[in-house]
């Protein structure tokens, strides 16, 4: 049952805002005739506009808000919906369908009303985080998609950069963010940073990943997937400088659980952690199920890793995974002025100091990472993890 869901998920990069988007002012039917020419015109009026103002969102609003600006443009332009239903399989259709049905008998003048209301609310929205400039910017690495890679006063930083998906790590992130830190082990840098582009820090493994895959490509999905977590993980067991996590923002899965292989967390409040690993039919890895009862204590991890506790920054702290805790206000300048004057410290002392501090646990470092990519490899073959996705994507289809 669980292979022909898992062949939907990428086509939930909709089309409805594309076509809401090209929709034309033609299709727009004439308006009921209780209305008044003066309302007419204006109502009208604001339907193109806020047609227009769609197209120059900087902010994707997300499969939600697209399912309601379908619905009311389809009810707004052709009335109460008249298609036939689609099949249960169909997510996506069934979704704009549910969408465009559960207006009822919603009036072509009220949905337009709507429609440029709730336009209107998402351009009050944004853009509410500032995010990072894609100009030129000093010191910056060339050939990254995923993320931005700069090195500036001896500090290599290497910045999620997929805010609009939360910074989700699609595979091309994986391997982006593996390169980025291979280079920064290497460079001139004192010390490297990771950190997130927009208000998420990361929301971890991008669920896609496990998207469109042919029930006969499901196995060698799940090898390949723990090939490349175990490179992963294993840049991170190696890194031989000192490596700082600056999370500006909510964190799950495994940009969590690699924290416990970073030398220094700095979190702004507003963060939170969570690993929801058993809700997704999965299992901990980044060595977590090792180091997080080494950090917190079992009874802490526990309950983070088993059941899914979502911690708060000052949780994190008090539980030994966060360094310090920084009001969200303040974080980014008191953070860099704390980066910056560490970066300033002897390099190559830094260095051999980490090594010495990480080194007593390598071996074990890497036999953890092998164990936990063995598991994992098994538990995205289960129907537990493969009806998990397929509920996310569905989540994501409903109104
Ligand atoms: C090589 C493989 C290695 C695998 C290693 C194992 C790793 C395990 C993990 O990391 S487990 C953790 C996996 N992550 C999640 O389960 C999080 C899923 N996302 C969410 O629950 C929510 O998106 C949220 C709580 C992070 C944010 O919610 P909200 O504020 O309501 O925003 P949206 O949901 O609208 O998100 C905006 C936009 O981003 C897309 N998105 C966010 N996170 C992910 C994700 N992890 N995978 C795929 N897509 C994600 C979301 O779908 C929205 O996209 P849209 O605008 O609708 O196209």
């Amino acid at each position: 049952m669980a292979s022909p869901a898992l062949t939907f998920g990428r086509r939930l990069c909709w089309r409805p805002l594309c076509e809401i988007r090209r929709a034309p002012a033609v299709c727009i039917p004439t308006v009921h005739l209780h209305v008044t020419a003066a309302t007419m015109q204006v109502s009208q009026k604001d339907f193109e506009k806020a047609q227009e103002q769609l197209k120059h969102l900087k902010k994707d609003p997300g499969n939600e808000t697209k399912l309601k600006l379908y619905a009311l443009f389809k009810q707004a332009t052709e009335g109460p919906c008249n298609a036939p239903k689609p099949g249960m399989m169909d997510f996506v259709k069934k979704a704009k369908w549910d969408a465009w049905n559960s207006l009822g008998n919603l009036s072509q003048d009220d949905a337009r009303q709507k429609y440029a209301e709730l336009v209107s609310s998402l351009v009050s929205a944004e853009p509410a985080v500032q995010k990072e400039e894609a100009s030129p910017e000093e010191g910056r690495h060339d050939g990254y998609e995923t993320i931005i890679v700069t090195t500036k006063n001896n500090i290599t930083k290497i910045m999620f950069n997929r805010p609009d998906k939360k910074n989700a790590i699609n595979h091309k992130m994986y391997r982006e963010i593996i390169r980025a830190l291979q280079e920064a082990g290497k460079d001139d840098s004192t010390i490297a940073v990771i950190t997130g582009n927009g208000d998420y820090y990361s929301s971890g493994n991008d669920l896609n990943n496990f998207t469109n895959v042919q029930p006969s490509e499901m196995k060698k999905m799940a090898e390949d997937g723990a090939v490349l977590l175990k490179e992963f993980v294993g840049v991170f067991i190696d890194f031989p400088k000192p490596l700082i996590a600056v999370v500006n923002g909510p964190a799950v899965g495994i940009p969590v659980t690699v924290l416990g292989l970073c030398d220094v967390i700095y979190a702004s409040d507003r963060a939170t952690f969570h690993t929801p690993f058993s809700q997704l039919g999965q299992s901990p890895e980044g060595c977590s199920s090792y180091l997080f009862p080494k950090i917190m204590g079992f009874a802490k991890a526990n309950e983070f890793l088993l059941f899914n506790k979502k911690l708060t920054a000052a949780e994190a702290c008090a539980q030994g995974l966060v360094t310090e805790v920084f009001p969200d206000s303040t974080f980014q300048k008191e953070v860099w002025a704390r980066l910056e004057a560490y970066a300033n410290l002897p390099k190559n002392s830094l260095a051999v100091s980490k090594q010495l501090l990480r080194s007593v646990e390598k071996e074990k470092l890497y036999a953890v990472n092998s164990e936990e990519c063995e598991v994992l490899k098994e538990r995205w073959l289960s129907d537990e993890c493969i009806n998990a996705i397929v509920n996310f994507f569905q989540k994501k289809a409903k109104l």
